[in-house]
Parts: structure tokens; sequence; C-alpha cells
């Protein structure tokens, strides 16, 4: 998994087509989205997660949960993002991986959104710019060592 922390004012999203035939099916709410003072992870599911996905779940709340800490801010924003691997997991997989982690970020205390999955999407942010506003963290399952 590859994950890209923006510390950010907001972002907003807008849902603009489909990015794949069968994408998550979603209300009419979640076509568009805004969250302030929030902690923007930018998600990329890999091909190797697939191997322990509930390891890498773990991991990764956890790094969210230690950034979100170290920049104050109790707001969350889980994005899937496709652009931060070229060996991406099945969409069936990354899916499941990514509700998984927004639901243990809400179980860690954290108000979370997520935006949909499968989709094209507009968004703009807004990154506060401070030395730890932009991070990036590369989690994979025991063992394995990503290159
Ligand atoms: N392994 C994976 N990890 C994270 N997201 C993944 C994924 N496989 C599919 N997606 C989702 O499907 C859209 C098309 O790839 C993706 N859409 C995007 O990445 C938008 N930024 C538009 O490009 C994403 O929603």
């Amino acid at each position: 998994m590859r994950v890209l922390l923006i510390h950010s004012d907001y972002i907003e999203y807008e849902v603009k087509d489909k990015a794949l035939k069968e994408p998550e099916p979603i209300p009419e709410e979640m076509k568009k989205g805004r969250m302030e003072e929030v902690l923007v992870a930018f998600i990329s599911v890999e091909k190797v997660d697939e191997k322990n996905p509930e390891e890498v779940v773990a991991r990764a709340v956890k790094e969210i949960v230690e950034v979100a800490e170290q920049v104050k801010t109790k707001n969350v924003f889980v994005y899937p993002f496709a652009h931060l691997s070229s060996e991406l997991a099945k969409p069936s997989v990354a899916l499941e991986v990514l509700k998984k982690v927004e639901e243990g970020l809400r179980n860690a205390g954290y108000n979370v959104g997520r935006a949909p999955f499968g989709y094209y999407k507009a968004f703009k942010l807004s990154c506060k710019g401070h030395p730890l506003a932009e991070l990036s963290r590369t989690i994979v399952p025991e063992g394995i060592v990503e290159e």
C-alpha cells in the first residue's frame, strides 16, 4: 500500500464519470463532498497487500493515526487513488481494504470521510504547507520487501 498524506485546510471532490465498469454504488449525497481542517490520505492498494489485507489495514490505520496526532487533527479523509503504484490490487480487494481503513480510523475516534471508489473525480485541495503537511508511507505485509 502507498499512502500520500496531505494536511489540508480543506478537500472537496465531485464525481465526474465511472472509471471502472462497476464502480462502488453510491447515494446521491456521496457524489460531492467536502471536509475541512483535515488529513487527506490518498491511498493506492497494491497487489502485494492481497497476501495479508488485515495486517496492511492495521498498519495503515496506525501510521495515519500517528500523523493525525502529530498534526493535531481529528478529521481524516480517505481518498482512493490508483496513481501511487504500478502494481495495483484488484478493485474488489482494494475497496474492501479502503473501507476497513475507514472503519479502523473511526473506531480509533476520528471523524472519517471517504471519496467514492471507481470514479473519475474533480477535486480541490488546500495543503497547509508546514513541514509535516506532506508525507508518504509504504506499507507492506511482514516479511515482504517493497522495491
Ligand atoms: N488498487 C486501487 N487502489 C486505490 N483505488 C483504486 C484501486 N483500483 C481501483 N481504484 C479505484 O478505481 C478507480 C479507477 O482505477 C480509481 N480512481 C482514481 O484513482 C481517481 N483518482 C481517478 O483517477 C480508484 O477510485
